[in-house]
Formats: structure tokens, sequence, C-alpha cells
């Protein structure tokens, strides 16, 4: 169960240095299941931390949640494809065109190079937004209305599963059924500050929930012992899942 718990916490390598980075992935590499890479980072490293990343045997989600016109989030994505990496993201909000074209530009060339498809993920609503941030915005329903309506955009374009907080994967299983995947940022052990995340629950709050995956950073990375809070978090996502086996 521990393994099976592992395998499901995706450590967020939030911050600017390759040297950090790689502490961090030597550090990690055995107590999570694989490494986020964020704006911050790869604007700042490119994709030689993806490689140093595989190189110590870890596989990674990058997470540049790509919005722009259809042609250039297709061709961004084949770069990311062209990374060998396990996850990849781009913004829901983007609609169904800019989706559908950056899916079936992957699933073609995959399909012609005969290998796995990497998962292709949807940003739905960022777990740092609340209501007041929809309405701000322009948009006038609910985080609960919009979740599940984007994740469904999302699997009829063609995408593996999305991000979204751990407080709508309910909605989401309703809408797209038991095998797309849900990757869950806003995750705070109890004690953890919340910082600026909005939607948040606990890890085991997220596994009960059903969340495939779960997305950890300042609690870990601030930790005065890092692997202790990734061991604890681990352990908590541990419990939760002997329920739900
Ligand atoms: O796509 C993401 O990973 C993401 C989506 C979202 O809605 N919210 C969200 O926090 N994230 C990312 O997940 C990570 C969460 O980090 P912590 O808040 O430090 O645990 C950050 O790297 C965010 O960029």
């Amino acid at each position: 169960m521990i393994e099976n718990a592992r395998q499901k916490l995706i450590f967020a390598l939030d911050v600017d240095q390759f040297e950090e980075a790689e502490h961090f992935v030597k550090l990690l590499h055995d107590k999570v299941g694989m490494f986020k890479v964020g704006k911050q980072l790869f604007t700042r490293c490119g994709p030689e931390v993806i490689h140093m990343i595989k190189g110590e045997g870890g596989d990674v989600f990058l997470d540049l949640k790509y919005h722009d016109i259809p042609n250039t989030v297709a061709m961004a994505c084949l770069e990311a494809d062209r990374l060998g990496i396990g996850m990849f993201n781009v913004h829901a909000l983007g609609g169904s065109e800019m989706m559908k074209t950056a899916a079936d530009a992957v699933r073609n060339r995959c399909a012609a190079e005969k290998r796995q498809m990497p998962l292709m993920l949807a940003v739905t609503i960022l777990t740092s937004s609340a209501e007041e941030t929809l309405r701000e915005i322009g948009i006038e329903h609910s985080v609960e209305e919009m979740v599940p309506r984007l994740a469904r955009l999302a699997q009829e374009a063609g995408f593996g599963g999305v991000v979204a907080s751990p407080r709508e994967i309910g909605l989401i299983r309703e809408a797209c059924g038991p095998d797309f995947v849900i990757v869950t940022p806003g995750v705070r052990p109890a004690t953890a500050s919340a910082d600026d995340q909005k939607r948040v629950t606990t890890p085991a709050d997220a596994i009960a929930s059903g969340a495939d995956y779960l997305v950890v950073g300042r609690p870990i990375a601030k930790a005065d012992d890092p692997v202790a809070a990734a061991e604890a978090i681990v352990e908590e996502m541990a419990q939760a899942l002997s329920p739900r086996a």
C-alpha cells in the first residue's frame, strides 16, 4: 500500500536553481512517484532539468499550462512530447478547438512512431481561484459548474485527464467516468499553511475522494525535514487507500 501511495505523489519542484532541483531529486527520488517541473524552473533551466530528472530515474510532469491559439499550443505540445515525459498540461479555458488540435497532433505523432502517448491533462479552474475570482473575470457560473464542464470538454477533445482541486473529484467522476485521470494540487496536511491555495483538502481526503495523483510542493520543500514530510504524506495517503483497495 505504501508503494501504491508513493506512486501517486507528485512533488512540485518549484525552485529556481538547477543545483537545488538536483538536490531535491536525489533526496526524494525514492520517496515520491514523480517530479513536477513548472514555469519557474523550466524558464530558468530548460530541458536540461528534465534530462537530469530522467537520468536519476525519475519521471516528469511538465506543468507549463499552455494556453494560446490552437496551432501554437499543438506545436508546443509536440515539443513537450519530444522530451519523453510522463505527463504535461494545457489550460482547458483555451477551449475545445485548442485542446483537440493539440491532442490530435500528439496522438498522430505517437501513432506514427508506434509508441504510447504521454498523459495529456487539462487544468480546469486553478486551485488558487475562489468564486470571486470567476466573477472578477466575468464568469457567472460557480466553480462546481465550471470544473465538470471543462473536464467534459477536455475528455471530448481526447485528453486523458484533468488537474483540479480534490474538492471537485466527485463532480468530475460523475461527468467523465472512473477511468479519466484526476490530478489534484491544493493538498495540505492538516497542520500545514494553505499559502495561496483556496480550494484545499488533506492528502487523506484527496485519496478518499478518488484522486489518481496528488501534487504537493511547499509542504515538503519548506519543511525542516523534506524527507520526513514526504514520508508522512505518503503514510497518510496509504492509510486512506486501504478502504479503497
Ligand atoms: O497544474 C498544476 O500543477 C496546478 C494547478 C492548480 O490548479 N493549482 C496548482 O497549485 N498547481 C501547481 O501545483 C503546485 C502546488 O504547489 P504547493 O501549493 O506548493 O503545494 C504548484 O506548482 C502549482 O503551480
